[in-house]
């Protein structure tokens, strides 16, 4: 009977002991451990909870595999600079799914450096130049499309909206195809094709089925538009298996427009919530770009790099709603960082979001404050606190692409438009404020628990908010950003 006993109890025991090992990994290392259940909150939600209330470095668990979090500025240095070479990788694809992965997001170093530096040769300053036709021709379209609701002065919704113009934008200045999504909005083939493999539910692979991403991808690559690629692109395109261009055309096309489409959508919306920020900014484009002689607006790539209220409203839109709320590294083999011992395959995730708004770094986080990144204050801001695009050499490859769209972007449309707030739009900065205010209760460990006090909040509002709310829980990301448009009278159009 004790032999009994004891055989079916000793793997029991066993595997206790065993788990107690391992989830006393971060413990042994003096690392405060992060507990709570992280599943069924967003990201950005459980990484600035875990944050404020264990520090700047902080361990958890996936399963039994240990896990590092940080907001220390010095150790985000050492892992995404000077260390770099140890901590190269992004995570890997859960399964083999061929061409993403020969994408330059997911594709590991060494090989990873090959394929970075041949993208690299799309985003220079020239290349960047030759690239304003293409956002203006593609802004054109935009024109068609929002003239005739502002002259009726309609709400809409811009999300919508800017994730096919930015599509466009993308397919044509970097996949030199042109899906022309902004002539139906939400309904564009390729568009939808794409926007499925960012859907996690759906499995990386199965979404990748369709023959039409591939197909569409094959065909357009410098079809019609570019009959003559120019030479660098074209040795650049040589080095690359048919299976890499693409993978390439994928990332680029993935990382490329949805993370756009939402910081123009969160700009209409602080432009349309804070309208003297529309008035200060025509103002400077007034003063920087309008030539008194020819009585005309004139924009140029030189002259958008002088516009510091532009460039700082920009930053602190970028700096309380990211597009990426957090990166994560791989530590490629054993090693230390700053004395913690890290073993092999061990993800480091640098929360940035939760970085953006930690008091530590910018006082009254929740304030949108642009003075923080105008010439005065530029230097009270630490180094490897503020990484939209994070930083050092695996950094968002077309951050300049993206900077550039958006400061056009932003000028053309105020040219033209005013943006003002209607209820939804309000409701959406209710909603935000409620997001922080939930992610700031320290013992709020659950998605219900959160929903919960959400509810008691939202009480006295209407339930289609707590619809709209629910989508913003559940996707982490804007489904919807609701603004009335207006013409402007008071600007000569360009
Ligand atoms: C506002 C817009 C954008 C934001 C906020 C953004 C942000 C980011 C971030 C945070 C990363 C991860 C970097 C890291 O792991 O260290 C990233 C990677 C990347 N981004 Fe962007 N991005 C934007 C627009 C773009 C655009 C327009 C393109 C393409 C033209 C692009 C292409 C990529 C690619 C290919 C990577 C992977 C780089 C690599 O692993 O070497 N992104 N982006």
């Amino acid at each position: 009977m004790l032999l009994a006993t004891l055989f079916i109890l000793s793997p029991i025991v066993l595997t206790i002991g065993l788990l107690w090992q391992k989830w006393r990994f971060w413990r042994r290392q003096g690392i405060p451990t992060d507990w709570s259940a992280r599943s069924g909150q967003p990201f950005h939600i459980s990484d600035n909870e875990c944050h404020r209330k264990h520090g700047k470095v902080v361990g958890f668990y996936e399963g039994l595999r240990p896990c590092l979090s940080i907001t220390d500025p010095n150790l985000i240095r050492k892992v995404l600079v000077t260390d770099f070479h140890k901590f190269a990788n992004h995570r890997e694809l859960p399964a083999e799914c061929e061409p993403i992965e020969k994408g330059v997001f997911f594709t590991p170093y060494p090989q990873w450096k090959r394929i970075r530096a041949l993208h690299s040769t799309a985003f220079t300053t020239g290349r960047l130049k030759a690239m304003l036709p293409i956002m203006s021709d593609t802004f054109d379209r935009l024109v068609t499309l929002l003239d005739p609701k502002a002259r009726d002065s309609q709400v809409v919704d811009f999300r919508t909206v800017y994730d096919s113009f930015t599509f466009d934008v993308i397919t044509r200045a970097v996949a030199g195809a042109d899906t022309n999504a902004l002539s139906h909005p939400g309904h564009n083939p390729l568009l939808k094709a794409i926007q499925l493999i960012f859907q996690a539910d759906l499995g990386l692979k199965q979404a990748l089925v369709p023959d039409l991403l591939q197909h569409s991808i094959n065909a357009s690559v410098w079809a019609d538009r570019y009959p003559n690629p120019p030479v660098d692109v074209n040795k650049a395109f040589d080095k690359l298996t048919e299976v890499e261009v693409i993978g390439m055309s994928m990332s680029m096309l993935g990382a490329g427009y949805e993370t756009t489409a939402s910081q123009l959508c969160y700009i209409t919306r602080i432009l349309a919530l804070k309208p003297l920020y529309q008035t200060k900014l025509v103002h400077e484009i007034h003063n920087t770009l309008y030539t008194k002689d020819t009585n005309e607006l004139s924009m140029d790539y030189e002259k958008l790099q002088k516009m510091p209220f532009l460039d700082a409203f920009i930053k602190e839109v970028m700096r309380v709603n990211c597009s990426v709320t957090r990166v994560d590294r791989i530590v490629t083999n054993d090693t230390y960082l700053e004395g913690i011992y890290l073993p092999k395959d061990t993800p480091i995730i640098i929360p940035i979001w939760a970085l953006h708004i930690d008091p530590d770094h910018f006082p009254e986080p929740m304030e949108f404050k642009l003075e923080r990144f105008l010439h005065d204050n530029i230097d009270t801001i630490k180094p490897y606190t503020y990484l939209p695009f994070a930083t050092g050499p695996r950094n968002c490859i077309g951050y300049r692409f993206a900077l550039l769209e958006l400061k056009y972007t932003l000028v053309k449309l105020l040219c033209r438009y005013e943006f003002v707030a209607c209820n939804e739009t309000k409701d959406m900065d209710c909603f935000n404020q409620l997001i922080q205010l939930a992610s700031l209760k320290p013992y709020c460990k659950q998605g219900c628990i959160f929903i919960v006090e959400i509810n008691e909040f939202v009480a006295c509002d209407e339930t289609e908010d707590m619809e709209c709310f629910n989508q913003l829980i559940q996707l982490a990301s804007l489904k919807r950003m609701m603004v009335k448009i207006k013409q402007r009278d008071d600007f000569n159009k360009t």
